[in-house]
């Protein structure tokens, strides 16, 4: 149910989404239906005015004026149908972004002829949805015009056509959803017949060799029997638009004509009387006709794809709104990770409180878990048990612009260097706020050889390193108060991994940086030492006095000056 209303409001959102289309087609649909407004009043003035005094240039100008109301309507008409396309493109574009990200999720990306299955339905919603608009919108405009004529000319002859017009719509829009369901009933007949037909032919030697020549006889019989049924059935409410036609079409005709003695007892000429019956027969009866084919087929169809789509490609689950944190502590509580359900955790209840304002190095031999514990507090991996909050937050939920992670294979997209260092920012003071931070980071030598911020930028043509500056100083642009620096200047001489270090210690908010250095370690205020599962806090002199894993380590790294 739920998902036939989610394709039920992509139809009213698509529709609602452009109102500036929605207007003009409304516009360009009055000068449409101006015809269906004129013709009553061009016929009788031409019958009263012209020809029935022998006057045939007045009664010929009447009719060119409806001509000329003709030719603009066939201009306003190519106008709508713009409109209409400009109204079903967009549906079509949500239609297929939800049934191709569905099915693929779906499917395990496994079957790509699920997803052109899926496409197919999705062009045959788009055109059905394009002839419902379209009808739909002409009906309403033709009947608008009608009786605001009828009221102009002959308001006497409303009591004769209104009553029956509006009995036959209520016949046929109640019947419209019996029509849905023996359209369905008979189209899944049609396939299961076709299926079965198929499977026969395909096994016509087995069915030979096993003597199954009248049970399959039987099967088919029944399922033909189906069909028949399903068919007789869509028949029997097709007779029900057929007396809905007729109703609200030709019975208004048929009692202006029985009612010409009463009309003209009224003080109606017969000019207006047969201005009134152009209203009715060459107007309201073709507009009826028109919505009675149209929702029959189009609206029906349409009714049909969309049931199909939104259960061959179940909805996305619902984006959970992310939440600003208050801060940009980080707290950890009995956290353990796995990257699989059978393998040894890499994080096994760690409780850990980094406090805002902390500049935290973690240190580790390779494969300890670093990579992992920074993903977990930036939120890109979610804990199996405990959690990891970031000023209150789940890490998983917080606001995007609230912590930035920049790992070891730094991003570098093609384009200006402003926009690479800026991304996804554009504020109005761009030029000081990229000076300041180009400064801090220690990247004016690199900026200055490559010619400058409006120098178009090859990602390629860059050194890792280089890349690693133009990440650090979009970092120290973000708004985020929580930067996370998985070895982030691995790839930078220890001279200007000190310099942006030290841009970020002082940049405020809370710093963790995966060290690749001991210079880097002992920058910070509080070092991390993961081993294994277990984990070690302390200052450098602490951990190296009561952990010979950290003294190994810090030995092994060359023992470079601290800045
Ligand atoms: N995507 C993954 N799928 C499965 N196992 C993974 C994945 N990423 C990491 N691991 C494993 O998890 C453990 C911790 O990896 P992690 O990358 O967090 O360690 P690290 O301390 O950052 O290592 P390094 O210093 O080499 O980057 C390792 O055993 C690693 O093989």
């Amino acid at each position: 149910m739920r998902r036939r209303e989610r394709a039920g409001i992509g139809f009213w959102r698509a529709l609602s989404r452009e109102p500036r289309r929605l207007v003009a087609m409304g516009l360009w649909s009055v000068l449409e239906a101006a015809p269906a407004f004129l013709i009553g009043h061009a016929v009788a003035r031409a019958i009263e005015d012209g020809f029935a005094r022998a006057e045939p240039v007045t009664g010929l100008a009447w009719l060119a004026a409806l001509g000329v109301a003709w030719l603009v309507a066939a201009v306003a008409a190519r106008q709508v149908v713009l409109c209409v396309a400009a109204v079903a493109e967009p549906f079509r574009d949500d239609l297929l972004a939800h049934v191709v990200e569905g099915t693929l999720r779906q499917a395990d990306g496994r079957d790509s002829a699920a997803v052109a299955r899926a496409t197919l339905q999705v062009e045959l919603a788009r055109d059905a949805f394009a002839a419902v608009v379209t009808t739909v919108r002409g009906f309403a405009f033709t009947v608008v015009s009608v009786v605001l004529g009828l009221v102009t000319l002959a308001p006497q002859a409303l009591a004769l056509v209104l009553p029956p017009f509006a009995a036959g719509l209520a016949l046929f829009l109640a019947s419209l959803p019996a029509l849905a369901r023996r359209q369905r009933a008979f189209l899944l007949a049609d396939e299961r017949l076709a299926d079965a037909m198929t499977g026969v032919a395909g096994g016509l030697r087995d069915i030979e060799a096993c003597g199954l020549q009248d049970r399959t006889y039987e099967r088919l019989d029944r399922q033909v029997g189906d069909q028949a049924a399903a068919a007789r059935a869509l028949a029997r409410v097709t007779a029900a638009r057929t007396a809905a036609l007729a109703v609200g079409g030709w019975l208004p005709v048929m009692l202006v004509l029985a009612g010409t003695p009463w009309l003209l007892d009224g003080g109606l000429g017969p000019g207006v009387i047969v201005g009134t019956l152009a209203y009715v027969a060459q107007s309201l009866a073709p507009a009826l006709g028109g919505l009675v084919q149209g929702l029959s087929v189009s609206g029906v169809r349409l009714a049909a794809t969309l049931r199909r789509i939104a259960a061959s490609a179940p909805p996305a689950p619902r984006a959970r709104p992310s939440l600003r944190p208050a801060s940009s502590d980080v707290r950890l509580s009995s956290v353990t990770f796995a990257y699989g359900p059978h393998s040894a955790p890499v994080l096994d209840g760690l409780d850990l409180v980094i406090p805002e304002g902390d500049h935290l190095a973690v240190v580790g031999p390779s494969g300890a878990g670093k990579s992992t514990l920074a993903a977990l507090v930036s939120g890109m991996l979610r804990p199996a048990e405990g959690e990891v909050l970031v000023g209150g937050v789940p890490a998983d939920r917080i606001d995007p612009d609230a912590r930035v992670l920049i790992p070891q294979e730094a991003y570098v997209f093609r384009g200006t260097l402003a926009e690479n260092l800026a991304y996804p920012q554009t504020p109005a003071d761009l030029k000081e706020r990229l000076d300041e931070a180009v400064a801090a980071v220690g990247v004016r030598e690199l900026v200055d050889a490559l010619g400058g911020y409006e120098a178009l930028l090859d990602p390629a043509a860059l050194s890792a390193g280089q890349r690693q500056l133009v990440a650090l100083v979009r970092a120290y642009l973000a708004p985020a108060r929580l930067v996370i620096l998985d070895e982030a200047t691995c790839h930078l001489d220890p001279a200007a991994e000190a310099r942006a270090e030290a841009a970020f210690a002082r940049r405020g908010g809370t710093l963790i940086v995966v060290a690749h250095r001991l210079t880097s370690a002992l920058r910070a205020r509080r070092i991390l030492l993961m081993d294994g599962t277990r984990v070690t806090v302390g200052t450098h002199d602490e951990l190296a006095k009561v952990s010979p894993l950290y003294a190994d380590l810090a030995g092994h790294w060359h023992p470079e000056p601290v800045s």
